[in-house]
């Protein structure tokens, strides 16, 4: 380069003006034939600043060791080389570590760069640098042919990443035989790349070509090689658009957060069209939905995972719960039914005690009086509830007759009096002798309870022997002004009725130990405790079976309650040794009262609006 050249690139001056502060001795500033690459200046830059002791040069070197930055600054050199026409490539293999011969051929073909286009890249990839954060690195190599007129340019693309999937899927036309990339991920390394849209046709990969091969041969090759840390491919690139498009960038990442009402197992589901790119997900899972473009599936990532995947949409899975309800033949629903999420085989052998009822359980939910058909969950959008000492969410235990949900509540009760309260219950029957009136029960005549339960403001109630039981929400509410955290149990069905955005209740499923054996263990010293003195041996060996039965009933119900009802519980926490669990339940609760948890997005919502009225 001529040293009375008016204009040297301004990256490369900047980068010799830092280096002459920081006394690296290069040939750079003296020569213009010996300008030499910024990546060699930035190596030099670094061994001069690791001598120094002072931490900002530390976070300086971190900044130049960005893979990112790198890969801009090979982009730079490129644009160099054609635009000063200088030999600033000593050594091609230092600029690309693992450059294999195809890579040197990309190298090459550089020669025909077309430095508008370059420049056009080196814009939509800092962009993306500047939009995302990257948890791998990614970088990418471009060369295009000419474009001549009218005619979509052919492009040879490489993307060095980790051994992350490439985050793409792709579509075949099956009348020109083309294969057409059908969705990117957003975040993957296809994506984070910027060189490649929905649209564009693929014709190589790793100098494979894949037009005339079958279907399954494609997928077979496009799933191997898009394992690999380096990955080129040669696509025409269709309906490009003339610069990078930020609006669009933009909107794919307006993300949302949902918690997910059912389990999801891509590698079970027959119909995603990429398995090893599904994100798998149980429910109560907390997922950001970026991009629901396709409307039936929409891609997402986990709270603490980076990584993007593909969910069936609302729409299909709302579509796919509506189906297998309607399924006549059993075999069909079982072969099904895991799309619904949550149906679980059941933990151990059916007996004669129990396989009429296993069957009416695990599959005619249709036949299930208590399971509100209307209600189709699949994904909920929440936001974020910080505590508020006004507003102490109410703990509501849930879980099968006979697991324990009394008990870890009088617990509770008793280790903070004034902090924890059960509020009381309203009573049609009459007051026995040594009752007192709202101490044990408020007792109250049935037309006036019969009225408030027409009224809905019991919240849960039944009848037992021709009296009215039931939970009064005036009760919880003055718990609740108190300043007390209110914590009862309730029955599963009418849960709809106190998870409203006024109680916003936090809800603990008590799920009894899977293992029939453990829970056998674990209840049975109470059980023969309290039971009748049993006299013969007959009549002990069948009391012993009719426990095993309760605690098979137990079991069933607590899957039955899971699938039903599982998108309402906050927690799950199994009830196997009691202690454990008391401490268990003991720390959740602080941490509801101390720890922002989430809350339908709805509950926000009501309240903005009730607050509007005023
Ligand atoms: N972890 C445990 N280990 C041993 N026994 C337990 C455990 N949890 C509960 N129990 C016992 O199980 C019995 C039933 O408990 P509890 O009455 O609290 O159940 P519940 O869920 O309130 O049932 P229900 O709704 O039918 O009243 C009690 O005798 C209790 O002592």
């Amino acid at each position: 380069m001529d040293d009375n050249q008016s204009s040297p690139p301004p990256l490369l001056l900047s980068s010799s003006k830092q280096s002459s502060k920081l006394s690296v001795s290069t040939s750079s500033s003296s020569s213009s034939s010996s300008l030499i690459p910024i990546n060699t200046l930035i190596e030099q830059i670094l061994v001069s600043l690791r001598q120094e002791w002072i931490s900002e040069c530390d976070q300086l070197c971190q900044l130049l060791q960005r893979p990112h930055l790198l890969a801009l600054m090979q982009v730079v050199d490129c644009v160099a080389r054609q635009i000063f026409d200088v030999e600033i490539f000593a050594n091609l293999e230092m600029i690309l570590d693992n450059t294999s011969k195809s890579n040197l051929k990309i190298i090459e073909n550089l020669e025909n760069y077309d430095t508008a286009k370059l420049e056009t890249f080196l814009d939509i990839t800092s962009a993306k640098t500047m939009k995302l954060k990257m948890p791998t690195a990614t970088t990418t190599l471009v060369y295009s042919t000419p474009r001549k007129k009218r005619r979509p340019c052919q492009k040879i693309i490489q993307v060095i990443k980790s051994d992350e999937p490439l985050g793409v899927t792709v579509r075949f036309d099956e009348r020109t035989g083309d294969i057409i990339l059908a969705r990117i991920l957003v975040g993957g390394a296809a994506y984070r790349s910027g060189l490649v849209q929905v649209g564009d046709h693929i014709l190589e990969v790793n100098g494979i070509p894949l037009r005339g091969r079958s279907h399954l041969d494609v997928i077979n090759i496009l799933q191997r090689e898009s394992m690999k840390t380096i990955i080129t491919l040669k696509i025409v690139a269709m309906n490009r658009q003339p610069s990078f498009d930020s609006t669009a960038n933009s909107q794919a990442l307006k993300s949302y957060l949902v918690k997910a009402c059912f389990d999801y197992k891509p590698e079970q589901d027959p119909q995603i069209p990429c398995p090893s790119i599904g994100l798998a997900f149980d429910k109560g899972s907390i997922l950001n939905v970026l991009n629901k473009d396709d409307a039936n599936w929409w891609q997402a990532s986990k709270q603490i995972e980076l990584s993007t995947g593909l969910i069936p949409s609302k729409r299909l899975q709302e579509r796919r719960i509506v189906a297998i309800r309607d399924i006549k033949s059993q075999l069909d629903r079982e072969r099904y039914i895991h799309i619904l999420g949550g149906l679980l085989p059941l933990p151990f052998r059916k007996n004669k005690w129990c396989a009429q009822k296993i069957k009416k359980i695990m599959y005619d939910l249709s036949d299930c009086i208590r399971y509100d058909r209307e209600e189709i969950s699949t994904y909920e959008p929440v936001a974020r509830y910080f505590p508020r000492s006004d507003h102490c969410r109410p703990i509501v235990l849930v879980g099968p007759s006979g697991v324990g949900c009394s008990l870890l509540i009088s617990l509770l009760c008793q280790q903070n009096p004034n902090r924890y309260r059960e509020p009381l219950a309203h009573t049609t029957r009459y007051k026995r002798f040594q009752e007192n009136d709202s101490i044990d029960y408020y007792f109250v005549n049935e037309d006036w309870m019969e009225h408030e339960i027409q009224t809905g403001n019991f919240v849960c109630y039944s009848k037992y022997r021709g009296n009215y039981y039931g939970l009064h929400r005036d009760t919880i509410k003055q718990i609740v002004d108190a300043g007390a955290v209110c914590i009862f149990k309730m029955d599963a069905q009418f849960l709809r009725l106190v998870h409203t955005a006024e109680f916003k209740p936090y809800i603990i499923f008590i799920q009894p130990p899977y293992d029939l054996d453990r829970l056998i263990e674990t209840r049975s010293r109470n059980y023969y405790d309290h039971s009748d003195s049993v006299s013969s041996q007959y009549s002990q060996r069948k009391s012993k079976q009719r426990f095993a039965y309760e605690m098979h009933l137990m079991i069933y119900e607590s899957h039955k309650l899971q699938i039903l009802y599982g998108h309402k519980f906050d927690t799950t926490l199994i009830n196997d040794d009691l202690k454990e669990t008391f401490n268990l339940l003991l720390d959740t609760v602080r941490m509801v009262e101390m720890k922002p948890t989430w809350i339908p997005i709805a509950w926000i919502q009501q309240q903005n609006k009730s607050l509007c009225r005023i």
